[in-house]
């Protein structure tokens, strides 16, 4: 037997509610050493939090692709780990694999069906990059920009990004410049995270939403206007990037986090000005859900592989560490703490 700490639900923030750390516990529990035929008995090393996870949080998630977490179960999510014993034909012993069903335990014994194997030379031994760069959110903004945001080198695009700085959206930024934009503006929440977009990863220039007025600054930033918008946000920050979009605009709906603590439908509706800025201008805004290319995202993970070993695209990663800070780790993402993807580490 061995002594493992797992985290689980403590309580449902409500429809209405932020998540706080007290909605999670840490457990512990035993678990037996000997797995069964197609088990695989495994070492977490690194475990995501996404806002995705809020809607799990509630009774019904919303989304069909999305299950809810139950309360006082052990929750799961996207995790990298070592396989330190399998009755499995397809890992073995010493294999880092990767699951988007990861539980959140310290060690588990999980279905082998569900674990993909990792090759750590594809991120020069950087695992977390698998649950980010190289990972769902690589593949988020690769593929929201490359499906969606129908750009044309040489055609003098402006691109604006809302939650900029974080996993996906500082991903998408740079991947508008290697694909073809000649202008990309970010959108943030302060002045640190600004910086680094401009200073470290190639943002034509930044606006901080909090303490900007996002109308104006955008006037001053994108002075030809906005051709494609990568939303990562929605609410009062889309509206204004909306209302300064070009004809034949294209907005790439990738996540509406600004909504996420409120009981709406996902998308959330427009307001009324907004559709009919859409309608009036002919913008696309199609919703894009990663999970519906998985037949690109074994040509996508290289592409992104290749452009960060070219240093081409730079990681930006926010690590804590230790199992029982998972709750705060989901707390901060969901409320501006990260820069880059957030990662909780759990063993070596
Ligand atoms: N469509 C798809 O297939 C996928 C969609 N997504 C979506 O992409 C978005 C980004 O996800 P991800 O990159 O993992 O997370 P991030 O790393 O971007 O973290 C979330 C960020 O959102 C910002 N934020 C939080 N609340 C608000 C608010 N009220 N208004 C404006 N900004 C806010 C915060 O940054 P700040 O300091 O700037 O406020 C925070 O750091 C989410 O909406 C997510 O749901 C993610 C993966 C797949
Ligand atoms: C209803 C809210 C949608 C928010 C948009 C978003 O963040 C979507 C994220 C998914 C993305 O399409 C790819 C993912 O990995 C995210 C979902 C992961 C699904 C895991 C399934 C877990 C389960 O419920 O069993």
């Amino acid at each position: 037997m061995s002594l493992v700490r797992r985290v689980v639900l403590n309580s449902r923030p409500g429809k209405n509610g932020e998540a706080v750390p007290e909605n999670f516990r840490v457990e512990e529990i035993t678990l037996p050493t000997d797995i069964k035929p197609g088990e695989v008995f495994v070492r977490t090393l690194y475990l995501s939090v996404d806002p995705y996870m809020r809607c799990r949080m509630n009774e019904d998630t919303g989304a069909d692709y999305l299950s809810p977490w139950v309360v006082s179960g052990c929750l799961d999510g996207g995790g990298v780990g070592v396989v330190e014993s399998s009755r499995h034909d397809a890992v073995l012993k010493g294999d880092t694999v990767t699951s988007f069903n990861w539980p959140w335990q310290t060690y588990g014994i999980v279905d082998g069906n569900k674990l993909q194997k990792l090759d750590p030379e594809l991120v020069d031994g950087h695992l977390s990059y698998f649950l980010g760069a190289v990972g769902m959110p690589g593949l988020t903004a690769l593929l929201g920009v490359r499906e969606k945001g129908h750009i044309t080198p040489g055609s003098n695009q402006t691109m604006v990004i809302s939650g900029a700085a974080g996993a996906c959206g500082s991903l998408a930024g740079q991947i508008a410049r290697l694909d073809g934009c000649s202008k990309v503006v970010g959108i943030c929440g302060s002045d640190k995270k600004c910086q680094t977009l401009t200073s470290e990863l190639g943002f034509s220039s930044a606006v901080n939403y909090r303490s900007a007025d996002i109308s104006a600054a955008l006037k001053e930033h994108c002075p030809d206007g906005v051709d494609v918008y990568f939303d990562n946000v929605g609410g009062s920050i889309s509206d204004a990037v909306i209302a300064q979009m070009n004809q034949n605009g294209h907005v790439i709906l990738c996540g509406q986090i600004s909504q996420y603590n409120k009981d709406v439908p996902y998308p959330p509706p427009l307001d009324a000005a907004t559709q009919e800025i859409l309608c009036r201008k002919n913008i696309t805004r199609e919703r894009f859900t990663v999970i519906n290319y998985m037949d690109k995202f074994e040509a996508g993970l290289l592409q992104l592989c290749q452009w960060v070993k070219a240093g081409q695209m730079k990681v930006l990663e926010t690590v804590v560490l230790g199992i029982e800070n998972m709750g705060v780790a989901f707390h901060s993402v969901m409320s501006g703490g990260n820069i880059g993807k957030q990662i909780v580490k759990i063993s070596d």
